[in-house]
């Protein structure tokens, strides 16, 4: 791409080097007092002699440029020389003092078109419009043509149906420093595009969205095309003007198309009214509409296109056309593109300015009309490229302090709202991010505070309570209802209320208290635990979640719980196995000292409290449900049934009617009456001295359970906090930060705080303000560059000439 670049700049602006060195020679970085921008001092200085021969001779081997002052800021140099219309067959007549003062111009359109990009992000782009080149004509009269000779570049849409439906807002801007060339469709974020073609399959595509029964919009796509060889320019082109709708097109299109048209060549913006040579002037559209909102032909420029389809003469007396005459100009091209009519140009990647302007020399040039020393006829792309500049430039100066006055105001207005609705509190994204982080870091730092090793024994033990009391139901106190009278004498079935006067040795009350004892070590103590802390923490978490600002953000939540279960998944299987192979020894012995027993003896005897309030509880809504006398009713049933007495069931008896859900009832009933009754028996049984004695563990089954649950508990809550808990603690905060913290990219930043409406409100309205602010700060830099301008003219005795004059 360089070399190509180069051998293009090369073989066309061959004489840059003499061009340059007349210009800007021995200049420094100033010129007639005048400081150069500084991209200028950094194309010009540094550039001795080598590197001007380089730029200027451009060798066409493209392989020259190694050293510091290599092909790339040849390529750039001569780009210059070509951006500024400096090229071939076009000489430059001005003063130094003009050139210092045009450069500074160019600076100006530069900095007006970086506040343009900013106030398109504020939006609101109609008051805050600033002035562009509106280019208008009607179909194939041209227009692509011109604006594609302008950029170097075939990028515009082409085919039969209309294919430019919406504007497009086309911004041009000079890189000097850089030989790459590319695109950018700002609001669409694809990023740099360096192939044309692509470019232009974008317009097309873009174009195409609006359905042909609509035909146009005037909704604009945005367009930056960064090259060294384009001026700074913006322009809008339009679909072009239609005398007559197609069949397929839909009747009010013409309308359409010219209210569109009108809507963007009101002032500031300057028109360039493109008509073809062969058509009659008096015919041109373009040239009428603009009349209608310029009728003293201010701001507009003619543009003939189609030079060579007419013969010299015609030409040049269409150039002078005295009809609509403008103060701008006609100037008079011819460019069609080589690329497609020649075909001498293989891709349409490569730049085709210098190819039309070979074509445009040699045209122009063999005609006396347009050649001759006295003519003053404006003809060739390169002189309309100066002109737009000129023009451009001196729009924007002009609309400098209207547009000065429209930021303000808008500014004024976000201001007070700022204040009124915000109380001037600021916030972006990022630090919305960082405080609500924060501030859950701060909220999960108290919960650890909070949830530390006796909370999570408490936890453990209470489940561990529950196992107690579900496998001394299962061995100790279930009576199955209906299998109660055929298992009585059995031996291995004994009633619990022979436990107090039982045998010591009995070897029956032994295997059930080792047996009970057995199952409780061998559960799985060390999964269970691990997943009773887990789900806490998981627990907790939600509850942090919903107590923070990030419940309002489905992705922050998700981020923070996959943050948790990462770790929790991470540590889950090694803790479980760390803590089953730690209470192991209790699986085989148990041992118990006096204070444990006393201390359990307590524990189980609340143990059972707390489990009959839960039966008679139970009970009571029972009886709520279907009413005491109905449930006593059935349990008597029940009852009779179980101990196996005769039940009358012939119709009109009480147990007739009962049905199965009552039956059910009823069953439920004697079982949660039964419960009741032996946890008070046990209770008592408890109380009784007997149970005082660690010695007697096979009367208090209950107790020694207990004891055995305390050990696992405590055993297990030691290696919980080590190798769950406190990783847990260390590990969160960091992994919150991965995850919410700087591994997010902006947009993603973006992203979570606007999911929030009113922060998105917030967010919005002071970028809005920071950047109006910027617009602003940058315009009143402009204004006093511009007011030392005029400042540095007046003193040498120059007349201070209009805006317009300096053209004429
Ligand atoms: N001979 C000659 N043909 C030209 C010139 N400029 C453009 N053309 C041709 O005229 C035709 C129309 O040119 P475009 O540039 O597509 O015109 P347009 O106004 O953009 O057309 P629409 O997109 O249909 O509105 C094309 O075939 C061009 O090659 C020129 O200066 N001389």
């Amino acid at each position: 791409m360089v070399n190509q670049a180069g051998e293009i700049v090369g073989a066309t602006f061959s004489g840059a080097k003499e061009t340059v060195g007349g210009l800007y020679g021995g200049f420094g970085d100033r010129i007639n007092g005048v400081e150069l921008p500084e991209w200028m001092q950094g194309l010009f200085s540094g550039g001795g002699k080598g590197d001007g021969e380089s730029g200027g001779s451009g060798s066409g081997s493209g392989g020259g440029g190694k050293g510091p002052n290599g092909n790339g800021k040849a390529v750039a140099v001569a780009g210059a020389t070509a951006a500024f219309g400096y090229g071939v067959g076009s000489e430059d007549e001005r003063t130094e003092q003009q050139v210092a003062r045009d450069d500074q111009m160019m600076l100006l359109t530069r900095k007006m078109i970086e506040i343009r990009s900013i106030l398109q992000k504020v939006g609101q782009t109609g008051v805050l419009q600033l002035p562009s080149i509106v280019v208008i004509g009607s179909q194939s009269s041209g227009k692509s043509s011109v604006l594609e000779a302008i950029v170097g570049h075939e990028f515009l849409p082409k085919g039969s149906n209309m294919v430019t439906r919406r504007p497009i807002e086309l911004t041009l801007i000079n890189t000097p420093d850089s030989p790459v060339e590319y695109g950018e469709f700002p609001a669409l974020g694809l990023g740099r595009i360096s192939d044309f073609t692509q470019i232009q399959r974008t317009l097309t595509d873009l174009n195409l969205a609006i359905p042909e029964a609509d035909c146009v919009s005037d909704d604009p796509i945005q367009l930056n095309i960064y090259s060294p060889t384009v001026p700074d320019l913006s322009l809008i082109d339009l679909p072009g003007y239609i005398q007559i709708s197609a069949h397929d097109q839909p009747e009010e299109l013409k309308g359409k198309i010219a209210a569109l048209c009108d809507k963007y060549i009101q002032a500031p913006n300057v028109i360039l009214a493109i008509s073809a040579a062969d058509v009659d002037l008096a015919n041109s559209t373009a040239l009428r509409a603009s009349r209608r909102v310029d009728p003293r032909g201010e701001r507009t420029i003619g543009v003939i296109t189609k030079m060579d389809l007419v013969d010299p003469e015609r030409g040049s007396a269409i150039l002078k056309d005295r009809n609509y005459p403008l103060r701008l100009g006609y100037v008079g091209v011819v460019c069609r593109t080589p690329t497609s009519k020649l075909g001498f140009l293989g891709s349409k990647n490569v730049n085709i300015t210098s190819a039309i302007s070979k074509n445009e020399n040699a045209y122009f040039g063999a005609h006396p009309e347009f050649s001759s020393p006295d003519n003053t006829l404006t003809v060739g792309t390169q002189n309309l490229r100066k002109k737009l500049m000129t023009v451009l430039e001196q729009t924007m100066a002009l609309s400098l302090q209207s547009t000065s006055d429209a930021i303000h105001q808008e500014l004024e207005e976000a201001t007070y709202e700022f204040k009124v609705q915000y109380n001037d509190r600021p916030l972006t994204a990022e630090t919305y991010l960082a405080e609500s982080l924060d501030k859950f870091k701060h909220s999960f730092k108290d919960f650890t505070e909070h949830f530390g090793r006796p909370q999570v024994r408490q936890l453990l033990k209470h489940e561990l309570d529950q196992q107690v009391l579900d496998l001394l139901a299962s061995r100790y106190w279930n009576k199955p209802l209906d299998l109660d009278k055929s298992r009585a004498g059995r031996l291995d079935e004994r009633p619990l209320s022979e436990l107090p006067n039982a045998d010591s040795e009995s070897l029956f009350w032994h295997r059930r208290l080792d047996a009970s004892t057995s199952s409780l070590t061998k559960l799985g103590v060390g999964r269970l635990a691990t997943n009773v802390v887990a789900n806490a923490l998981t627990q907790h978490m939600d509850r942090l979640i919903s107590e923070s600002t990030f419940k309002e953000h489905p992705f922050a939540k998700k981020a923070i719980q996959e943050a948790s279960n990462a770790i929790l998944n991470e540590r889950f299987y090694s803790t479980s196995d760390q803590v089953e192979n730690c209470i192991k020894p209790y699986k085989f012995e148990i041992e118990v000292d006096d204070r444990e027993w006393t201390q359990s003896r307590e524990n189980s005897q609340q143990l059972l409290r707390e489990e009959l309030k839960a039966c008679e509880e139970a009970l009571k809504t029972l009886k709520t449900s279907i009413g005491g006398k109905k449930l006593g009713q059935v349990m008597g049933f029940v009852d009779k049934l179980r101990t196996g007495e005769q039940v009358e069931m012939r119709e009109g008896t009480e147990a007739f009617g009962f049905s199965q859900p009552l039956l059910q009832k009823g069953r439920e009933g004697v079982f949660l009456r039964d419960r009741a009754d032996l946890i008070k028996m046990r209770m008592l049984a408890l109380k009784n001295k007997q149970c005082a004695n660690k010695a007697n563990k096979y009367h208090c089954p209950e107790i020694f359970m207990d004891v055995v649950a305390e050990k696992l508990t405590s055993t297990a809550v030691l290696f919980l906090n080590v190798e769950l808990l406190s990783e847990y603690y260390y590990n969160f905060p960091r992994e919150l930060d991965n995850r919410l913290g700087r591994h997010l990219s902006l947009a993603q930043v973006e992203a979570f705080a606007r999911e929030d409406p009113k922060i998105r409100k917030h967010i919005d309205l002071q970028q809005r303000k920071e950047l109006l602010e910027l617009a602003l700060e940058k315009m009143e830099s402009l204004m006093a560059l511009e007011k030392s301008k005029k400042a540095a003219q007046e003193p040498r005795g120059e007349s201070v000439r209009g805006r317009w004059g300096g053209m004429f």
